[in-house]
């Protein structure tokens, strides 16, 4: 295995690749460090690179012999993406096709794709499995999707073999401590929870408290990101048994609302936080959790951490010894 692994550099990639690296394969990182950190690359091979500069993308396949990408470089932020719909659609769609194009240019033909649960929109029934209707309710969302219709023509068309993951909330660190989540400026819930509790934020704002959940916050699915990392390393092996195109599901199957994980983060710290209502934030649907019954018998997928609280305590670590995260941005 020789595998490219773009976004490599980012939170969900560095989690991969360290572990792809811990396992003896050969890696190779791209990323445009836009998002992502140097020091967050834990292997031998770093190429400072963007998926729209074909020429150095197909320098990169050739000159280390790649035969499957991973492909974590995007954007993802669901309230961005509504305000800056052109990022995104640059970036997600335009992007990939880019990369897509070089790929099979070079005869790489085994991919897998960073997916989303934003797929689902306002899902019709929950836990979600991956044939229910798909109705993104923002336009990250609809990025993702409309890559995931681009590779199944491809797929049928020109003989790709792809992997979608559609990973839930993603969230915690390596056990290791050395690398985690480092986002800039950071937008998702735990991160800023537990910036919160260090004193670097006043308070964690909660957006919306009228939603139809048990206490009228938003529900989410959270998956620790070494499980997620575990995922690709067995959809890598399924690509080079030479099984068919997939699209699986990643989460614990379990829903936590906002103001939930607000509490199992001050019983991790021991810290009271600061909380406050605001409006709700666009393109949130209400409920996400998934099943991922379908990964767990046909990949064997078998997530680790299952307990919300020990999720937390990772992240806690994280954060508690790295302040600034990688002080680069
Ligand atoms: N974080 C989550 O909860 C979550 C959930 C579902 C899906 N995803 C998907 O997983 C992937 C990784 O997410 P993440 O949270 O690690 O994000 P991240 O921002 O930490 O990582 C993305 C990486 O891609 C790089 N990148 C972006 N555009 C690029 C370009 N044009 N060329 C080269 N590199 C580029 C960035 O520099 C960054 O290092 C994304 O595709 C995202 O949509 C994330
Ligand atoms: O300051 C904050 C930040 C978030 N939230 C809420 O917390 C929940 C989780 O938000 P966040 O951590 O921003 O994650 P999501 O918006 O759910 O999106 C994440 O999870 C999706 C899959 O479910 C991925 O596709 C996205 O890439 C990833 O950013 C949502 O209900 C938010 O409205 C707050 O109430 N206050």
């Amino acid at each position: 295995m020789n595998i490219l692994v773009t976004g490599g550099a980012g939170y969900i990639g560095s989690h991969t690749v360290k572990m792809l690296n811990k396992m003896g394969k050969n890696v190779v990182v791209y990323d445009n460090l836009v998002k992502g950190h140097r020091a967050a690359v834990k292997c031998p091979n770093f190429v400072e690179g963007d998926i729209f500069d074909s020429e150095k993308l197909e320098w990169t396949i050739k000159n280390y012999n790649i035969d499957s990408v991973v492909h974590f470089a995007a954007y993802s932020l669901v309230g961005e993406s509504m305000e800056k719909p052109q990022m995104y659609y640059y970036n997600n769609v335009q992007g990939t096709l880019n990369l897509l194009d070089v790929m099979l240019k070079n005869n790489v033909k085994k991919l897998v794709f960073s997916s989303t649960a934003a797929v689902y929109g306002e899902p019709e029934r929950v836990p979600i499995t991956e044939d229910i209707s798909k109705n993104p309710t923002n336009v990250y969302g609809k990025t993702k999707l409309i890559m995931e219709n681009a590779m199944e023509d491809y797929s049928r068309s020109y003989g790709l073999k792809y992997i979608a993951l559609r990973y839930f909330n993603a969230c915690g660190a390596d056990v290791e401590g050395d690398i985690g989540e480092d986002h800039s400026p950071e937008t998702h819930l735990i991160p800023l929870v537990l910036q919160t509790c260090l004193g670097k934020r006043e308070s964690i704002k909660i957006f919306g408290d009228d939603y139809n959940t048990k206490d009228g916050t938003c529900v989410r699915d959270y998956i620790h990101v070494n499980d997620l990392a575990e995922a690709h390393i067995l959809a890598l092996e399924a690509l080079y048994e030479g099984r068919d195109s997939n699209v699986y599901n990643l989460g614990n199957g379990n829903g936590f609302t906002v103001k939930e994980i607000i509490e199992a983060a001050e019983e991790v710290t021991g810290i009271n936080i600061k909380k406050e209502i605001a409006p709700r934030r666009a393109g949130d649907p209400a409920v996400l959790i998934a099943s991922s019954d379908k990964i767990k018998r046909e990949l064997n997928w078998n997530p680790k951490f299952t307990d919300i609280k020990k999720i937390i305590e990772t992240a806690w670590r994280w954060h508690k010894n790295h302040p600034n995260g990688y002080g680069d941005k």
